[in-house]
């Protein structure tokens, strides 16, 4: 039973048990509620007995005011722990899953986190991890809950009187069935629904991260019109979800509203043939008058149970992506990085990386070129196992890398690449987030070996300026700069770098290639570079074209060889 909530409903076994318990308080307090009707029924025919045997016996009313006190202490009571059960427990249910999402989070392979995917993990964290928790504090108990109170009560109905049990049940199994067969097409479209307002989430925030390029490029009434024909897609969606669903919902109200008027003609042709008396007919017409609220609930909740299927789904489907783990004591021999047959690709079906095999050693500037999209940037990014790969090995210091837990492996590279992430705080806390514990006298250090002292000592308040969201007041070429000083403080042992010096003027590159010239001292680098330029001093070139390494060797080796290299190096002399 804790097993089937657990898989169900994507619980831990602390859940599973607590929502079990909250189910058993809720059906406590359904048929208590009941107990009051039971009660004044008792107390009518005692108290009419006496009335008609005209006697006189108070003690009878005291005894009845008693149990009334008695009996609302009781409820109050009971009302108490299901409420406790079915909020407070629920509560921390979701606070665990929340932590156990953004554990899975924080295990995902690094590259995971393209744009598209942060709005989609941020709603599954909040959003679905929120109406999850308010359908098991307020829904998924009550669901459970009647269903048990409608089996007690018709077992006792039926035990009472088998023939008004089914005046009352009929209609049940009729609108269940119409429930049963929309069924799959709620969930239908519910899951369309999902996935229309996931894509518009995803609008909305490609359209905030690309702000300035859609402003530049005049791309904004293409964008609104866009958008604006994603909501009217998802608004036809919404109102033919709800009219479709509300539709099989009143139906089936209306089939169990059937069941009143039953029991009322059948009743009454029972008690005029003297199968039942009067007292049974008034019981049978109240439970009638009853009962079919919880069946309601159950319908009514049914549908947000359909709701909830779709969001466990997508929890479900986050909690078993692939997780990155691996030991967290790590010690290699030394930090040469070798590829060994390594296949890898991003989708299925295509091929991004092929039979690739190279060794980048410690000590050595290993520069890796060629055509643009032939995958040098995953190949650097593979080495420090953003992803992981689908055949052969990388190992660092002869281990393999995909043992090795992803953070504690990250220590051991300082990365710049491209697209430089500022955070909206100080220059001295984005460079500081190299080192966390590195003195401001350490961090400014690493900004002057980086170049950056001169340009930071001319904004408004030095170190301390607040440099805007990832530092869109500063130029690409201080961005990067800041980055290089970010890895200058960090000191790992490999360097990884991503065309770092791309948006520098002349003088600040070669300024950076001296401080970097520093920094590379006896450590693994691998760079890939556009411009020859910049691998002209490296001890080892890697060539990949389409995803396959084409040549191998130092630059005067390529040179000779009149390939790839070569004509790259030939061009690009050409055309400067
Ligand atoms: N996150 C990703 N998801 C899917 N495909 C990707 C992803 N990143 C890169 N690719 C694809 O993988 C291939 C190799 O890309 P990669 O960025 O590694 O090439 P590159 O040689 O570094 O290119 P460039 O010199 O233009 O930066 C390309 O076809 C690219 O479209």
């Amino acid at each position: 039973m804790i097993r089937y909530f657990q898989n169900r409903y994507a619980m831990s076994e602390k859940g599973a048990k607590d929502l079990i318990k909250s189910i058993i308080w809720t059906v406590i307090l359904e048929i208590s509620f009941m107990v009051p009707v039971v009660l004044s029924f008792k107390f009518l025919d005692e108290y009419m007995s006496v009335l008609l045997n005209n006697s006189n016996s108070k003690d009878s009313i005291l005894y009845y005011v008693i149990m009334s006190i008695a009996f609302f202490i009781v409820m109050f009571v009971i009302a108490y722990f299901q409420y406790n059960s079915a909020y407070t427990k629920i509560y921390e249910e979701s606070a665990r899953t929340r932590i156990s999402l953004a554990e899975t989070l924080r295990k995902l392979p690094l590259a995971f986190f393209g744009k598209k995917d942060i709005a989609d993990l941020s709603s599954t964290i909040m959003e679905d991890a929120t109406q999850i928790e308010l359908l098991f504090s307020h829904s998924v108990p009550q669901i459970y809950a009647s269903i048990l109170t409608v089996l007690v009560m018709g077992v006792l109905l039926f035990f009472y009187n088998w023939k008004l049990f089914i005046a009352v049940f009929w209609v049940v199994p009729v609108a269940a069935l119409v429930f049963y067969l929309s069924r799959k097409f709620q969930d239908r479209v519910q899951s369309k629904l999902y996935d229309v307002k996931r894509d518009i989430s995803d609008k909305i925030q490609e359209g905030l991260d690309s702000a300035h390029e859609i402003k530049s490029y005049n791309r904004e009434e293409a964008y609104v019109d866009n958008l604006n024909s994603k909501l009217d897609n998802y608004e036809k969606h919404m109102i033919k979800g709800e009219l479709l669903i509300g539709a099989f919902i009143n139906l089936s109200y209306v089939l169990l509203k059937l069941g009143l008027p039953s029991v009322i003609f059948y009743g009454a042709y029972l008690l005029s043939t003297g199968s039942i008396n009067i007292f049974t007919y008034l019981v049978f017409l109240v439970v009638s008058a009853r009962i079919y609220n919880p069946i309601m609930d159950v319908m009514n909740n049914f549908a947000l149970l359909i709701y909830l299927n779709v969001r466990i789904k997508r929890m479900k489907e986050m909690n078993g992506m692939p997780r990155q783990d691996g030991k967290t004591q790590f010690y290699p021999k030394n930090y040469d990085i070798e590829f060994n047959n390594v296949d890898f690709s991003y989708q299925d079906g295509v091929q991004t990386l092929k039979n690739v095999s190279f060794k980048a050693k410690q000590g050595e500037v290993t520069a890796l070129v060629g055509p643009s999209g032939g995958g040098k940037s995953t190949l650097a990014k593979l080495s420090a196992r953003f992803w992981d790969i689908d055949k052969g090995v990388i190992t660092l210091g002869g281990e393999d890398i995909s043992k090795v837990d992803p953070e504690t492996l990250l220590n051991n590279y300082s990365i710049v690449f491209q697209d430089v992430t500022l955070f909206n705080s100080s220059v001295i806390d984005n460079i500081r987030i190299g080192k966390k514990d590195a003195t401001d006298e350490e961090v400014i250090k690493a900004a002057k070996l980086a170049r950056c002292h001169e340009f930071i000592n001319t904004l408004p308040e030095g170190y301390d300026t607040l440099i805007g969201e990832n530092g869109e007041k500063l130029s690409g070429g201080e961005r990067q700069r800041i980055s290089i000083a970010r890895a200058m403080l960090k000191d790992a042992p490999i360097i990884l770098l991503d065309e770092a010096t791309a948006s520098l003027d002349t003088e600040n590159e070669s300024k950076i290639q001296n401080a970097l010239s520093e920094l590379i001292k006896n450590k693994t680098v691998l760079i890939i570079a556009h411009r020859m330029r910049t691998v002209s001093g490296a001890d080892k070139i890697v060539v990949i074209k389409d995803g396959s390494i084409e040549e191998t060797g130092t630059p005067s080796q390529l040179k000779e060889q009149q390939g790839i290299f070569a004509s790259m190096v030939e061009t690009q002399y050409k055309s400067s």
